[in-house]
């Protein structure tokens, strides 16, 4: 079987879109980073996503109706201590902090998916973006000896152990929702076998920019994860929402934002909205974030699940490893490529 990572080294990409630009040398906002057609990064402050208390009993309905009406929702009492959260927030700090000589030593390969680079959806949009990233799947021990030869043993113990938490926060938040889509577990085979899933970790930071209204932090799109959980900390994360606009997410400490990705929305017959979001750079603060993506093996095949009577499905079945490729190959055309 093969894994995630693999499935990536199909769609090379070239050095242009891997080599963050040496922010730390940088006084002005250079053309190639200009976004002329930003919309001033306004959002409509009168709205906000529904925050969800974990150890609610109605806790299932209440992330189903947030999916269904937002595709974003915060969680809190999710188990995550914060002690964990500002030891996560403190390696992040310390690995994009290091000089830029050093960083390009855990360089992402053309071919790889994880270590050091530019966000993967990059290559889709003529401008570059205020953001450097780091990708891990499985151990980060090689990519970490690169930065640090001696000291990586706890950058490597904290992210292993931050990985096994979310997924174990991952597989709850999965079974609330199989109960409001009245699914049965058993239907998806790999839920059944806990660490069987594909899930990565993608560490983001938006470096402090001369002129944060013609720069983006991150340009809008949606996660092809079933779902993302994301640590932040630092305003900047937008959604959009039909009929309003874009959202601000207000960071509330130690809640984690839920976002819905394009596999939980093909599973859910697009009852869910893949939530579109981006990243914007208003606050003069440098800004770090912290995704966990989840998705089912890249074997499983994929299709809508939460049919009612009558209902037929949207889209066809695909498999995973399918659909990462549909999307590394067109970022917006993957989910109209598979609708039947
Ligand atoms: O930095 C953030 O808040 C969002 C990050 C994100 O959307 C991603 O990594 O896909
Ligand atoms: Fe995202």
């Amino acid at each position: 079987m093969s894994t995630l990572s693999q499935v990536y080294t199909e769609y090379p990409l070239n050095l242009q879109q891997i080599i963050p630009l040496d922010f730390d040398s940088i006084a002005t906002v250079p053309d190639s980073h200009a976004w002329p057609d930003s919309d001033g990064f306004e959002s409509n402050d009168r709205f906000s996503i529904p925050t969800i208390d974990l150890r609610d009993p109605d806790a299932a309905k209440l992330i189903g109706h947030a999916c269904e009406t937002w595709g974003a929702f915060q969680v809190v009492n999710h188990d995550i201590s914060l002690n964990l959260l500002d030891e996560v927030e403190s390696e992040v700090r310390r690995l994009f902090s290091l000089p830029t000589t050093r960083k390009l030593k855990a360089l992402r390969s053309p071919g790889g998916a994880t270590g050091y680079g530019l966000a993967r959806i990059s290559s889709f949009f003529n401008k570059f973006m205020w953001h450097e990233g780091f990708t891990i799947m499985g151990s980060p021990t090689d990519h970490a000896k690169e930065l640090w030869p001696h000291e990586y043993q706890k950058f490597c113990d904290i992210m292993e152990d931050y990985q096994k938490k979310m997924e174990e926060l991952a597989r709850n938040l999965m079974r609330q929702i199989l109960k409001y889509l009245a699914t049965s577990e058993e239907e998806m085979d790999w839920f059944g076998s806990p660490g069987s899933a594909s899930i990565c970790l993608q560490l983001n930071s938006y470096p402090l920019c001369p002129d944060p209204r013609r720069a983006m932090g991150l340009a809008p799109h949606t996660d092809t994860s079933l779902f993302t959980i994301l640590h932040q900390r630092t305003s900047g994360l937008q959604i959009l929402k039909e009929g309003i606009g874009w959202v601000s997410v207000r960071p509330t400490t130690g809640a984690l934002v839920v976002n819905v990705g394009d596999l939980l929305h093909i599973l859910s017959n697009a009852r869910f909205p893949g939530v579109v979001h981006r990243v914007v750079l208003k606050e003069a603060k440098q800004r770090y974030s912290v995704a966990f993506f989840y998705a089912p093996p890249v074997d499983f095949h994929l299709f809508p699940l939460a049919l009612s009577s009558g209902q037929i499905p949207l889209y066809r079945s695909v498999s995973v490893a399918e659909y990462v490729g549909r999307k590394a190959k067109n970022l917006d055309k993957a989910l109209s490529s598979i609708r039947i």
